[in-house]
């Protein structure tokens, strides 16, 4: 199954990025992990740990960081994005200046959730506009339920390789499929960055009710209806309905809305329990991909006329200081519903 000794470059050094650096050391390839910080390449290269980013964890010894992209990029059969949504531009331009000068022309891979804000572009499109067909091959979305620290862990974690292009979602398949990884493959590229995008807003949310105290049903509640209008809103951008109920749609929501590890769920909780939305930022000192994401969201869902009540509570309280509380009581107070309108997926 597994494709034998693959150079690939991985750039990003948080948690997800190292942590994928290391399975694809586990699966036999040769990994060259790109970080901007001196400080965290000597660390993960001398003593094989990343404690900022996974803590009391020991990498392979055969993982090698690297502040040099040049070098990184040299012979490359496939290179990973794992930075946030936010930086994905400047890196892919860094990239390209670098792979105009080699002629070895790259698989592309990205694991990164989020839109661009503004142009409120996904991050495939914005790597294929910084990074033209010539100097690399297909781009390929890797998503799903997926915690870093779990994965570290040879925990049994299901994903998707998206990609318009068969052939490079297979081999992305290959390349990162174990024994504790399962890859799948999908065709709707834009559904699987979609879904992966909004699911962290309704994480903030899941956090949220958490941290104000609301129990169980108030949590499948929210992610029943998050999935709602979160599918209403990829579908209106011609996402596949069903894609929301696969491995980055409701897989995703789920993970996120459930877990610890997960820092959207973990900030929304703190939200919640009444921390200021800055201190919540500066204290998680990793991303937290859903807050550009409901601003994100919340633009394109005026832009288009689509009913997203939730998105918009926790937009309100992001970016218009609004009380949690009055915006939970307001999501309940709302004009009774029928569900089966309700629940349309494409209204
Ligand atoms: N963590 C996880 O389990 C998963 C994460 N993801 C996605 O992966 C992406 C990355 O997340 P994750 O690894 O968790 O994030 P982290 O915050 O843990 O790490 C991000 C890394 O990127 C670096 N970085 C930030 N800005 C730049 C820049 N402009 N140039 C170069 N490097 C930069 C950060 O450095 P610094 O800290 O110094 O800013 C940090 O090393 C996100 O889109 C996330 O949604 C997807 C699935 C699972
Ligand atoms: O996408 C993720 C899990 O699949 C990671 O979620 P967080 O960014 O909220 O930690």
């Amino acid at each position: 199954m597994l494709i034998m000794g693959k150079n690939v470059a991985v750039l990003g050094a948080g948690s997800w990025g190292s942590v994928l650096a290391n399975v694809l050391v586990e699966n036999g390839h040769q990994v060259e992990l790109w970080t901007y910080k001196t400080p965290q390449a000597d660390e993960i290269n001398s003593q094989h740990t990343n404690n900022k980013y996974i803590k009391d964890y020991y990498f392979s010894e055969k993982l090698h960081a690297t502040t040099d992209m040049d070098a990184a990029l040299d012979g490359v059969d496939v290179v990973l994005f794992v930075v946030p949504t936010k930086a994905i531009r400047e890196i892919s331009v860094q990239v390209c200046d670098i792979l105009r000068d080699k002629n070895n022309a790259p698989l592309i891979v990205h694991a990164s959730k989020g839109l661009e804000l503004k142009t409120y572009k996904r991050v495939s499109q914005i790597i294929d506009e910084e990074i033209p067909s010539g100097y690399r091959s297909g781009i390929v979305a890797l998503s799903g339920p997926s915690h870093a620290e779990e994965v570290a862990h040879h925990d049994l974690t299901l994903i998707t390789a998206a990609s318009e292009d068969l052939d490079a979602a297979k081999e992305v398949q290959k390349l990162f499929m174990n024994n504790y990884l399962r890859i799948y493959t999908n065709p709707d590229l834009l559904g699987v960055e979609l879904g992966a995008a909004f699911k962290n807003i309704i994480a903030l949310g899941a956090g949220a009710l958490h941290g104000l105290g609301f129990g169980d049903d108030a949590k499948a509640a929210l992610m029943t209806r998050g999935l709602a209008e979160i599918s209403r809103l990829g579908v209106a951008f011609g996402a596949d309905p069903l894609t929301f109920i696969g491995l980055s749609g409701v897989g995703d929501l789920v993970v996120t809305c459930t877990s610890v590890h997960s820092r959207n769920w973990r900030a929304g909780d703190q939200l919640g329990s009444g921390k200021k939305l800055p201190d919540v930022i500066a204290d998680m000192g990793m991303v937290i991909e859903g807050i550009n994401t409901t601003q994100a969201a919340y633009e394109l869902s005026q832009e288009k006329q689509i009913d997203m009540p939730i998105t918009e509570a926790i937009y309100n309280v992001l970016y218009r200081g609004a009380d949690i509380k009055e915006e939970v009581g307001g999501l309940m107070t709302r004009e009774g519903k029928s569900e089966e309108i309700a629940q349309n997926m494409v209204d």
